[in-house]
């Protein structure tokens, strides 16, 4: 199977304030237009169901190329629920039904004969809590190009590549062959993006991926990002506000309306804008409520 993006289918709670609109931020230096222009993904009236309960509703929504776009709201307004579509990990969950579209390059990759191991080649994911391999260093980055069966002229050139992408290599280079569980857990999430860069995606998917960091390796982990989108299309999930602010271009506020009769709480998309917009002047007063932290 081919890398190249055309051929996928050939075969919360923590409301910490926004303090200071000096932080609101970095990425705003960078001069983007309203609405991506070519986006590489988008979501199409995209609503999710677990069983029969209606999680996410008609969220639509368009990923620039080598932007960084957080997804951002209070807990249950269907933020991961809605990053797991963009690679079909919800394919993986019992009882999740996904309706609508998920275009990569604009095709459908919930079409039929969409090969989802294809896509998660394309949209890589890393997750809140790092979860290395119970392997080596080496083994742990070298395991998605061995098992896609990718064609790689030199594993040893690889590692090293994707181990400087991640901003590990000078940590690691004298002990590749250690266990990774011997590892900080900083530098285990940062072996976990380079596990995924090493299969060469287009897009990644980060949900939550500093939640279990400590401020010193979140620091590392969000330059990382900000380099990291020099190749690639990130899409990340937070909690942390502060963080959305330091190194997303475009932020989508996400809410949960609970039901008149069940009470339910489906997820929503409330806003999506720059983030600097979205952060300096929102235009939906919930947007404002809580990035205020007035609610949340
Ligand atoms: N596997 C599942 N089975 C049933 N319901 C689920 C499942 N996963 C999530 N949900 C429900 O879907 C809704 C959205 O959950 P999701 O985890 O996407 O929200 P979130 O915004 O990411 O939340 P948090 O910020 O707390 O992680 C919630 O009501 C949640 O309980």
């Amino acid at each position: 199977m081919s890398t190249s993006p055309a051929t996928i289918s050939a075969s919360g709670s923590t409301t910490d304030r926004v303090g200071s609109l000096a932080d609101v931020h970095e990425a705003a230096e960078r001069v983007l237009p309203d609405l991506p222009t070519d986006p590489v993904m988008e979501a199409l009236d995209l609503n999710v169901y677990y069983g029969d309960f209606h999680a996410v509703h008609n969220v639509n929504l368009a990923f620039g190329r080598n932007e960084i776009t957080a997804l951002i709201g209070p807990s249950g307004c269907g933020k991961s629920t809605v990053l797991r579509c963009l690679n079909r990990m919800n394919d993986l969950v019992a009882g999740a039904r996904v309706e609508g579209e998920v275009s990569y390059h604009g095709q459908n990759i919930y079409a039929r004969g969409v090969d989802p191991i294809a896509v998660r080649t394309q949209v890589g994911m890393v997750f809140q809590k790092p979860n290395p391999f119970p392997k080596s260093i080496y083994d742990n980055v070298a395991y998605g190009p061995r098992v896609t069966g990718m064609k790689v002229e030199n594993m040893d050139d690889l590692v090293e590549e994707a181990l400087r992408g991640a901003a590990l290599w000078d940590e690691v280079k004298d002990k590749l062959k250690q266990s990774a569980y011997g590892l900080s857990g900083g530098q285990q999430q940062r072996l976990c993006i380079a596990r995924t860069i090493a299969t060469k995606p287009d897009v990644i998917l980060m949900d939550e991926p500093c939640s279990a960091l400590d401020p010193i390796a979140t620091s590392r982990v969000e330059d990382l990002m900000i380099s990291l989108r020099e190749d690639y299309t990130i899409i990340v999930v937070t909690h942390n506000m502060q963080q959305a602010a330091r190194v997303s271009d475009r932020t989508a506020f996400f809410t949960a309306r609970p039901d008149e009769t069940t009470g339910n709480r489906t997820g929503l998309l409330v806003e999506y804008n720059l983030t600097s917009n979205i952060f300096s002047n929102p235009n939906d007063k919930r947007t404002e409520d809580y990035i205020s932290g007035r609610f949340g």
